[in-house]
């Protein structure tokens, strides 16, 4: 099938001053929130900060988060009561995605008058780099007279940057030369077959998809399809029901456990097309180098039709992309898919290699928030 092309190692960054950091995560649905404060967290602690990481809801931490936890991170509870509050609240706080934190803490925050950052979510809007870096004045409420910084996160040079960490191009290259093939050997995938993990919500396209896919398998040999618990299970097992009996046997179907972020990593690496959503997978996805479809998290007002507009242009998305992530996402009708075919994969699979090699020219996130740490303090 497709070549892997491992992303070359990068040197490791100069350690920064140790600070301590307190990262609030007010879990909203899904596991984005969580997934994007969990890598954050663990990536400032292996560059030896200390972490404290606040959660209204840590359950899905019990299989995402790998064991064991990284050294100086540590996890607690949403902070209502006075003594809930540490002694000394962090050098730095960090509020996810504009998640409200207890008054309790808030007042602990105005005694310190810490760094305040609100972390934002991704997208490749224009937007972003106008408001990336940005102060905001409390005007009122218990942190009144203090500045909130908005740091966005992004695919240009103007804006904060992706989450990658020092050692994921290292545990990508071992992988592709050791892992890979070990790993498709273990799922019963070989070498020439097309792998395609799924990680969706309910696309609207994917009854159609799964129809047209059983009906005409992309790859010379097997296709399997690698199906993430959930969601993405439950919404294949509901649309199998248009697909024939007959054509069932077309695709092997794989249901997968729900595992740490690091093997979740693996397998996006390991497939030969992933079908991704939210906003964590995606960045996953582009430094995993293959093929891949965004499914976005879908807001009431079709707000996310803009938002995949423009990630659609940043990845410089041939028009075979275009039309499938259109269809996938609802916005066209979904016999406007393209079929996909070996060919189909190759062109897409340029498309997000040139995709990462923009991406390794920024900074990653976590060290534009150091730099900028430093910057403000
Ligand atoms: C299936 C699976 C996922 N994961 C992780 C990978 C990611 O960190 C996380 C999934 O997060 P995402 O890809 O962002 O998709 P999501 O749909 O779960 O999260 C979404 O939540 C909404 C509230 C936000 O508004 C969206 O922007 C988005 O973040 O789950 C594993 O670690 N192992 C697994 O087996």
């Amino acid at each position: 099938m497709l070549a892997f092309n491992p992303i070359p190692p990068a040197p490791l960054p100069e350690q920064a001053a140790a600070r301590t950091w307190d990262i609030f995560c007010q879990v909203i649905d899904n596991f984005g929130d969580i997934g994007v404060c969990w890598r954050a967290a663990a990536d400032l602690a292996s560059r030896g900060q200390r972490v404290r990481l606040w959660m209204d809801d840590a359950s899905a931490l019990a299989w995402m988060a790998p064991r064991p936890h990284p050294a100086g991170l540590s996890m607690h509870g949403w902070p209502t009561q006075a003594q809930d509050i540490p002694q000394a609240v962090g050098d730095v706080v960090i509020e996810a995605f504009g998640c409200e934190i207890p008054p309790p803490f808030l007042a602990a925050i105005a005694r310190r008058a810490p760094l305040w950052i609100n972390l934002e979510y991704l997208s490749a809007e224009d937007y972003v780099e106008r408001c990336h870096r940005l102060p905001s004045p409390l005007m009122s409420g218990p942190a009144a007279g203090l500045t909130r910084w908005f740091f966005y996160p992004g695919f240009t040079a103007a804006t904060g940057g992706l989450l990658r960490e020092p050692d994921l191009a290292a545990r990508q290259a071992t992988f592709a030369s050791e892992g890979r093939q070990a790993w498709r050997t273990r799922h019963g995938i070989g070498t020439d077959d097309c792998a395609i993990s799924l990680f969706c919500y309910e696309p609207p396209a994917l009854p159609h998809w799964l129809y047209q896919l059983h009906a005409a398998p992309p790859a010379p040999q097997a296709t399997h399809l690698l199906v993430t618990p959930g969601r993405a299970a439950a919404a294949v097992q509901q649309a199998m029901a248009g697909v024939p009996a007959a054509d069932h046997g077309a695709v092997t179907r794989h249901a997968l456990q729900p595992c740490p972020q690091p093997q979740f990593d693996e397998m996006l690496w390991a497939c030969d097309l992933n079908l991704v959503r939210g906003e964590d997978s995606l960045i996953r996805a582009l430094w995993a180098g293959q093929p891949l479809v965004w499914h976005i998290y879908p807001q009431h007002d079709d707000a996310h039709h803009d938002k995949l507009d423009a990630f659609l242009d940043w990845l410089q998305a041939p028009a075979s992309l275009r039309a499938f992530h259109h269809a996938w996402n609802g916005m066209t009708p979904a016999s406007t898919l393209p079929a996909i075919t070996p060919a189909l994969l190759r062109q897409w699979q340029d498309c997000a290699l040139a995709a990462r090699a923009r991406l390794l020219q920024q900074t990653p996130l976590i060290e534009q928030l150091q730099a900028f740490v430093t910057e403000k303090s």
